[in-house]
């Protein structure tokens, strides 16, 4: 510094010195406020950047770079700035004024006024460009593509730290302003999120790793992992992360399964109203009727026997008039319980044939069984003790029984169809007998 007690014309002698100093150095000088903007400047920018130094002063540094870059450099300065630190080898690119790229070194030491205050930063920028030969414009594209890449983008070393991170992996883990490169992948995702030596491993042994889900703040994200190979050596020398928000996909994906499974139940209660008889829950006239004919053709195929009952509430229409219709569906909701309670097998099948009468498909029951069966309900029925004021006893049942021998069936020119009709002609003709011979009896047919 000149020394301001000297004579005037030694400290003039002193300024002219200096100033030589400055303009004979291959650097630009530079000094910036505390907002960023030239307040002096070397006549070095006219040689780096093709502008004068009074086109310089009042701008930033930021003005002269791609925008891309201003951000960059931006966010780094920014956390230089809010450390008041000195810095150096900071690199970045320059518009020159005839549209070159031209790549500056900038160092600097944070300046301070005489109350302390933080006033700017002194500093020098050097031409690195000749030394890192000049970059070729399809390089600044593809370095323009994967700043700009909505995905979030890293490259990781064999140690597992980045190499380097674009805008949006930055961005992703909340870091801007903070320099990510030469930082552990371990210090943002716990292993359990992103095996990184794991994953290195399996690499190495030549296996490809499969996309994976990460969740992270809320959000769904797919992570993509490939392999970096040195290109002479095919040594394994990193890896590329590549980390996608599907949010969006996973939601409309969890809604699709959702929905999904509410249309399964809607179809489940569908299928059961369009099978179940909607008073007592029992399976309906279309179920028994598809049932019946299966069951024919099955016993026509393994010859086993296959007995049907019909059953019919005695004197139901008095019931009905002197309880009234709330009562007498009561009763048979009663009767359809009394029914479903395990009086039969597993392969039977109780229906509501229609009104008060109910039907029960018995296959592989002979006569002997059926009315075996049958007589049980009747007694059980009896047993209930419904009353029935109307009627001479309580409620009862009259029940008839008819039975198809699977032998029999195997005669040709007998169809399933036809033999089911037989069987349920029939069972109502031993019920119809049933009523005449004074209700609450079994009455059994054989075919
Ligand atoms: N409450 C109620 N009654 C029904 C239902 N379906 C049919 N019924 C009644 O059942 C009665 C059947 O009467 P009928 O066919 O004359 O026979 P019944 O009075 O039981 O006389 P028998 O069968 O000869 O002993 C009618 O009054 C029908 O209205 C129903 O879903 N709910």
């Amino acid at each position: 510094m000149p020394n301001p007690h000297a004579s005037p014309e030694a400290y003039q002698r002193e300024i002219r010195r200096l100033q030589e100093i400055i303009a004979h150095n291959s650097d630009w000088l530079w000094e910036v406020d505390a907002q960023g903007r030239y307040t002096f400047c070397s006549a070095h920018s006219e040689q780096m950047l093709g502008y004068a130094p009074s086109a310089v002063l009042g701008r930033t540094p930021f003005d002269f770079m791609p925008p891309a870059e201003a951000e960059r450099v931006g966010a780094e300065f920014a956390a230089i700035v809010a450390q008041q630190r000195p810095f150096a080898g900071l690199i970045n690119r320059n518009l020159h004024a005839d549209g070159r790229l031209v790549v500056l070194e900038t160092s600097g030491i944070p300046l301070f006024g005489e109350d302390g205050r933080f006033v700017g930063y002194r500093g020098i920028d050097r031409d690195i460009t000749p030394a890192i030969g000049s970059l070729s414009p399809r390089m600044v594209q593809l370095e323009a593509l994967y700043a700009a890449a909505p995905v979030a983008l890293g490259l990781v070393d064999r140690e597992g730290r980045f190499v380097n991170a674009n805008r949006a992996l930055i961005r992703l883990l909340g870091l801007e302003g903070m320099p990510l490169a030469g930082q552990p992948v371990a210090r943002y995702f716990a292993v359990q999120q992103l095996d990184v030596p794991g994953m290195f491993t399996r690499l190495a042994a030549g296996e490809s790793i499969a996309d994976q889900a990460l969740p992270l703040n809320g959000r769904y994200y797919q992570v993509t992992i490939q392999a970096v190979r040195d290109d002479g050596l095919d040594q394994l020398i990193g890896m590329t992360l590549a980390i996608t928000d599907v949010t969006e996909q996973h939601r409309l994906r969890q809604e699709l399964a959702e929905a999904n499974q509410r249309m399964a139940l809607a179809n489940a209660r569908l299928s059961e109203l369009a099978d179940n008889d909607y008073l007592t829950g029992l399976p309906n006239r279309r179920r028994f009727d598809e049932t019946l004919q299966a069951e024919v053709a099955r016993c026509r195929r393994d010859g086993r026997a296959l007995s049907l009952m019909l059953l019919d509430i005695d004197f139901f229409k008095r019931y009905n008039d002197h309880y009234g219709h709330q009562a007498g569906d009561e009763c048979l909701r009663r009767l359809a319980q009394l029914l479903r309670n395990g009086l039969f097998r597993t392969s039977d099948l109780a229906c509501r044939y229609g009104g008060e009468e109910f039907a029960v498909i018995l296959p592989g029951l002979d006569s002997p069984g059926a009315e075996d069966v049958a007589e049980r309900l009747r007694e059980r029925l009896l047993a209930a003790a419904v009353p029935h004021e109307t009627a001479p006893t309580c409620i009862t049942a009259s029940i008839g029984i008819a039975t198809l021998n699977g032998s029999d069936l195997s005669q040709p020119g007998l169809a399933p169809a036809g033999s089911a009709t037989q069987l349920l002609a029939a069972a109502d003709r031993r019920l119809y007998m049933a009523k005449r011979g004074g209700r609450n009896q079994v009455s059994v047919a054989t075919l």
